[in-house]
């Protein structure tokens, strides 16, 4: 092991891990479990030491997997006067008992083989497999390394999400919104690639890399580059055509004409779908068709998901016969807890417009998994400004409150499992 182990010493996901470590000042109010004394809404653009959002105050849905979830309801009235009524006013004759059970228990076969398919689903073993099929012995086991790389906004995030077919990247309008690399992993068969979604690179003007203040881990992801068994440039082509994206020139020419000897590097030109002359994607393959160092290029959608099947296939067939690195199905606790910040900067993202999201420090501060198989997590908005504070958390806790639900409802669809999500805003 392992170019990939390796790998993750120098990525920034060693420093999301530190980062994110379950923090031990005692948290006496936050915890939700304690009576609430007063409406935390009614109290949170005032105070940081009440949760400015917990699940717990607000209705969710219940899903499939809320072991609480209540059984259908059952008739509130006595079943002899029915039978009755029924008689009397419908000329229906009494149904015997035992055939009642018969229909409530054919019901609940019904509900337990529904209850199946969806697991199977979900797990996305079909059904003619058998179980010690979906065993790959080390030795067959194939893997890959992909880095991806671009100017912020090109679609790195929204990349590795398709391919990856889950949500680990955060995705938005906003630049920069990656703010360490997220790990994705893909398992086919015998072959799994991983896939790291870099910080968004960017260039200095004289086209060198900035090295200073938040650039640390812009640094870090420059140096980890090489490491990858492929390299994918990837860059915005609707851009580049409305106005010619110095960036991805720059950025290229950075790279160098020569791939590093032990990695391949393919250009991907996403965001295909907003062009509307397709003739025009001609002009773009022809400007960057016959890069030197460049094995392919491919015109894709990352988001709609046109020409990622190619590029996973090419992908696959670079594979080497290399034990994998992930077991496929389990999420380690490390990469949910890197989903869970993932899911909640992309909503608050989306719900604050001003530019403070890159300025705050946004930590994990506990995680914890309870005995009825729900996960407890708090995260925490450190700023220096109470008027940030005040933007975050919103008129009498509106914005956090949405973050916090969208965040939550995400969260639980993602886990497969009830999830306790607490939000806190402090000012330091
Ligand atoms: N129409 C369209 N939009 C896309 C596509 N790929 C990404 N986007 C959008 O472009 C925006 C930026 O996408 P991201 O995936 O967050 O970009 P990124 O390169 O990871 O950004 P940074 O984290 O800032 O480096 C989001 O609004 C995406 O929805 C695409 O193929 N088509």
């Amino acid at each position: 092991m392992k170019a990939l182990r390796a790998l993750r010493g120098l990525s920034t996901l060693s420093t999301l891990t530190q980062k994110t470590h379950v923090c031990s000042i005692p948290l006496y109010r936050f915890y939700a479990s304690e009576p609430q004394q007063q409406n935390p809404i009614d109290t949170a653009e005032d105070s940081d030491d009440v949760p400015a959002f917990d699940s717990n105050d607000y209705t969710l849905p219940t899903r499939g997997f809320d072991s609480d979830a209540k059984r259908p309801k059952q008739p509130t009235w006595d079943e002899a006067y029915r039978t009755r009524a029924d008689q009397k006013i419908f000329g229906i004759e009494p149904q015997k008992q035992s055939s009642q059970v018969v229909v409530q228990d054919e019901e609940e076969r019904r509900a337990t083989l529904l209850a199946k398919a969806l697991l199977h689903a979900a797990l996305e073993k079909p059904d003619d497999v058998e179980e010690e099929d979906m065993v790959v012995k080390e030795e067959d086991q194939r893997s890959l390394s992909v880095g991806i790389i671009g100017a912020p906004n090109a679609g790195k995030s929204a990349l590795t999400n398709f391919m990856v077919g889950t949500k680990v990247a955060a995705v938005s309008r906003k630049t920069n919104t990656t703010i360490q690399e997220v790990l994705g992993v893909m398992t086919k068969g015998v072959t799994q690639i991983c896939f790291f979604d870099t910080p968004g690179l960017m260039l200095k003007s004289s086209g060198y890399p900035y090295k200073t203040d938040m650039n640390v881990r812009v640094e870090s992801a420059w140096s980890s580059v090489d490491l990858y068994d492929v390299l994918i440039v990837i860059f915005d082509v609707h851009r580049h055509l409305s106005k010619p994206d110095k960036r991805v020139i720059k950025l290229i020419k950075h790279l160098g004409a020569q791939a590093h000897p032990k990695q391949k590097r393919v250009l991907c030109m996403n965001k295909v779908d907003l062009v509307e002359v397709k003739k025009d994607l001609l002009k773009v393959g022809e400007e960057f068709g016959d890069l030197p160092g460049y094995e392919r290029y491919f015109m894709i959608s990352g988001l709609k998901g046109s020409g990622v099947k190619d590029l996973t296939q090419y992908l696959m067939g670079q594979a080497f016969k290399r034990p994998w690195d992930e077991d496929p199905i389990t999420l380690t606790e490390d990469v949910m807890k890197n989903i869970s910040l993932e899911v909640v900067r992309e909503k608050m993202l989306h719900h604050i417009h001003q530019e403070i999201p890159y300025t705050l420090d946004h930590r994990l501060m506990d995680w914890k998994e309870l005995r009825d198989g729900s996960l407890r997590i708090e995260q925490h908005f450190i700023t220096n400004k109470q008027s940030q504070r005040k933007i975050i958390v919103g008129k009498n806790g509106s914005k956090i409150g949405r973050i916090g639900m969208e965040a939550n409802e995400e969260l639980r669809s993602i886990f497969k499992r009830q999830v306790h999500l607490i939000l806190q805003v402090r000012v330091t």
